[in-house]
C-alpha cells in the first residue's frame, strides 16, 4: 500500500583521525611503498620476502578473537621463589576438563591464562563494532568482517551459513583482577588486551606511571584486504579506507583507576616490558651462554646458536627485539608456548629472559635442518614423508587436545635433529580454542598454507592446522606449496574459489599418500579429518623410525 520512505542515514565526517599509513605505489620501481610489513608481504614485495625467498605469515591486526570472562582462578606464580612481584605462572594442570566437540577434536573446557597464549591479544577487540557508523565500514556484528564475496566461477565455495560456526558468545572485554600477594586471582580469558594488561600492571609495577596512550588499531587495512582479494591487488592504495580514522574503544576494565574509561588502551614500551618480565625467568644469560652464531633470522627477530657453559649443553637463542615487533603481544606466546606444552615432537624451550629491550628465549638447538631446506634440496620418498607426517600428527593431535591451534604449520615449522627427530617450533602465531570459545577469527596464517574457512573470514578451529598439513605435504612431494609462483593474494583468491590442490607430481605418488591427502585437504574444516584420525590412516603404516630422515640431511661444508 504505502511504501516506506527509507530515511537516509545521517552519517558525521571522521573526527580526530590519524594518519598513520601512508602507502602508495611507486612507478618507477614498479611496487608498492609504505605498507607495513605483513601487508607487503602479502603484495608481494618485502624486502624479507626477497633476502629469504620465503613467504611471511600474516597477522591482521585489526581482526582480534573477541575475549570471554571465564570462570574465576586462583594462579600462582610458576617460580615465585625470588620474585617481590606477583607473576602469570605455569598452568596449575595441563589437562583441565575435557569434552569431545565436532570432528572428533576435544577441547579444554577453558583456555588458561596462566599459558598465556592468551596475553597474545592485546589489541582491542570491539573496534569493527566502534566503527559501524563510520562511511565504508560495514555493520559487522557478530561477523567482525565480511566473507569474501563469491567468485564468479565456481567451484562451490563454503558459506557462513554453511558452517554450523555461529558465534553464540558476545563480545565482551575481560577484566583482570589482580592482588598484591604472590597469589594473584585472575579470570581466565583466551586473550589478553592492553586493556587487561593495564589492569595488571597499574597496580603492580612500580614506576610505571607514564600516561597511557590511547590504541589506534587498524581495521581499514582489513577493508584493504578484501578489496584486494575481490581483484584489486592495489592493497592500501586506492582503497577508500587507508586513511585511518581514530575512534577509540571502549574499556571495560574495573579495576583500572583511570578516567577515561571509554578509551582503549595502549602499554607503553616500560608497561609492556614489565609485563613480559611477569613470564620469563630471572637473571641474565649471558653470564652463563657463550660463542653466539648467528643461524637464522626470522619475522621477530635472530636465532643464535651458543654454548650453555653450565651443561655444556649447545642451545639455539632467539632474540627478538620489543620496539620493533609488528605485534609485540605475540611475544608472549614464544614464551609460553613450547614451555608449557612439553612434548618430543615440539622443540623443548629452556627459559626465557629480558636482555634489554630484547626477549630471549633458550631452546634446544636443532642441529639438523629445517624441512624447508630438506624438500628445497632433496626428493623424499613416500616412506619418508609419512615419516615426517607422523611426527608432526603426534604434536598437532596433542596441542588440539589442549585447544592449541598452531596456524603457522609449514615446512619452515618444522626443524630436525641430527638423527632425523622431527619438531614443531614457531609458536609466534598460535592461538587457544576451549569450549567457552570454540572458534578464532583472526586472519592469521601464511597465504599459500591458509585453509579455505581462514581466507573466507569464516570462524575457525584446530582444523586449519590439517589444511596446512596437507599443504606441507605437497610441499614435501614437489618443493613447494601450490600457487608457489603466483602472488600471495592471488593464491589466497586460488584457494577460495578453487577444489583442494593436488601435487603436480601426483603421478609418481603411491595411491595411500593420495588418499592420506585428500582426507587432509578437504574445504569443509567439519569434514576433514582430525590429528588424531589421520595417525590412523594406512599411509602412516610406512613411517619408519626417525634415522629413516637421517640421508636428507644437507652434509656439512
Ligand atoms: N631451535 C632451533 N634450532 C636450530 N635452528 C633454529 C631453531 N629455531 C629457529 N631456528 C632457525 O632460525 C631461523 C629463524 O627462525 P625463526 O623461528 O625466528 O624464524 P621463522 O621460522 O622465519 O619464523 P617467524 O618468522 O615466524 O618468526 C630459521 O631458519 C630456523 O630454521
Amino acid at each position: 500500500m504505502f511504501s516506506k520512505k527509507k530515511k537516509k542515514p545521517l552519517i558525521s565526517p571522521p573526527s580526530n583521525f590519524e594518519h598513520r599509513v601512508h602507502t602508495g605505489f611507486d612507478k618507477r620501481e614498479g611496487k608498492f611503498v609504505g605498507l607495513p610489513l605483513q601487508w607487503a608481504s602479502l603484495v608481494g614485495n618485502n624486502q624479507i620476502l626477497k633476502s629469504t625467498n620465503r613467504p611471511l605469515p600474516l597477522v591482521d591486526p585489526s581482526e582480534i578473537t573477541p575475549t570471554e570472562i571465564l570462570d574465576l582462578k586462583t594462579i600462582v606464580r610458576g617460580d615465585h621463589r625470588s620474585s617481590s612481584v606477583p607473576a602469570l605462572s605455569r598452568p596449575v594442570s595441563a589437562n583441565p576438563l575435557t569434552q569431545p566437540v565436532h570432528n572428533g577434536v576435544v577441547l579444554p573446557k577453558t583456555s588458561n591464562v596462566a599459558r598465556s597464549n592468551s596475553l597474545r591479544s592485546m589489541s582491542p577487540p570491539k573496534i569493527r563494532r566502534d566503527l559501524r557508523n563510520q562511511p565504508n565500514i560495514p555493520p559487522s556484528v557478530p561477523e567482525e568482517s565480511p566473507p569474501v564475496p563469491p567468485a564468479p566461477q565456481q567451484y562451490p565455495t563454503l558459506r557462513r551459513e554453511q558452517s554450523n560456526y555461529a558465534l553464540n558468545k558476545p563480545v565482551s572485554d575481560s577484566p583482570v583482577e589482580w592482588s598484591h600477594s604472590h597469589e594473584a586471582t585472575v579470570r581466565p580469558v583466551t586473550e589478553i588486551n592492553d586493556n587487561q594488561l593495564a589492569a595488571m600492571t597499574y597496580q603492580n609495577i612500580q614506576n610505571a606511571n607514564g600516561p597511557y596512550q590511547h590504541n589506534h588499531p587498524q581495521p581499514q587495512m582489513v577493508q584493504g584486504l578484501q578489496h584486494g582479494l575481490n581483484g584489486n591487488n592495489n592493497v592500501g592504495d586506492t582503497h577508500p579506507n587507508t586513511v585511518r580514522h581514530q575512534q577509540p574503544g571502549p574499556l571495560v576494565t574495573p579495576h583500572v583507576p583511570i578516567t577515561e574509561s571509554k578509551h582503549e588502551l595502549r602499554l607503553t614500551h616500560e608497561q609492556f616490558r614489565a609485563a613480559l618480565r611477569l613470564v620469563v625467568s630471572e637473571g641474565d644469560p649471558r653470564e652463563t651462554l657463550t660463542g653466539f652464531i648467528k643461524i637464522g633470522r626470522g619475522s621477530t627477530g635472530v636465532v643464535c646458536a651458543a654454548t650453555d657453559t653450565r651443561t655444556r649443553r649447545r642451545v639455539a637463542v632467539k632474540m627478538m627485539n620489543l620496539t620493533n615487533q609488528h605485534r609485540r603481544e605475540l611475544l608472549f606466546n614464544e614464551v609460553v608456548i613450547m614451555r608449557d606444552y612439553p612434548h618430543p615432537n615440539i622443540v623443548e624451550t629452556h627459559a626465557s629472559y629480558l636482555v634489554g629491550d630484547e626477549l630471549w628465549v633458550v631452546m634446544e638447538y636443532m642441529a639438523g635442518a629445517s624441512l624447508t631446506q630438506i624438500v628445497t634440496h632433496a626428493r623424499m620418498d613416500p616412506e619418508q614423508i609419512a615419516t615426517v607426517c607422523k611426527q608432526c600428527l603426534k604434536a598437532l593431535a596433542f596441542l588440539h587436545s589442549q585447544g592449541v591451534i598452531h596456524r603457522d604449520i609449514k615446512t619452515d615449522s618444522i626443524l630436525m635433529t641430527e638423527d632425523g627427530r622431527v619438531k614443531l617450533s614457531d609458536f609466534g602465531f598460535c592461538a587457544q580454542v576451549s569450549q567457552e570459545l570454540p572458534k578464532r577469527k583472526s586472519l592469521v596464517g601464511t597465504p599459500y598454507w591458509m585453509s579455505p574457512e581462514v581466507v573466507l573470514r569464516l570462524p575457525y578451529g584446530p582444523e586449519v592446522d590439517i589444511w596446512s598439513l596437507g599443504i606441507m605435504l605437497i610441499e614435501m612431494v614437489d618443493g613447494e606449496p601450490p600457487f608457489f609462483n603466483e602472488p600471495p593474494l592471488q593464491a589466497m583468491r586460488r584457494i577460495r574459489d578453487m577444489p583442494p590442490p593436488r601435487p603436480r607430481g601426483a603421478a609418481r605418488c603411491p595411491a595411500d599418500l593420495l588418499s592420506f591427502l585428500e582426507c587432509a585437504l578437504v574445504r569443509d574444516p567439519a569434514q576433514r579429518h582430525s590429528a588424531a584420525r589421520l595417525l590412523h590412516h594406512p599411509f602412516l603404516r610406512r613411517a619408519g623410525p626417525p634415522a629413516l630422515l637421517v640421508p636428507l640431511m644437507p652434509r656439512p661444508e
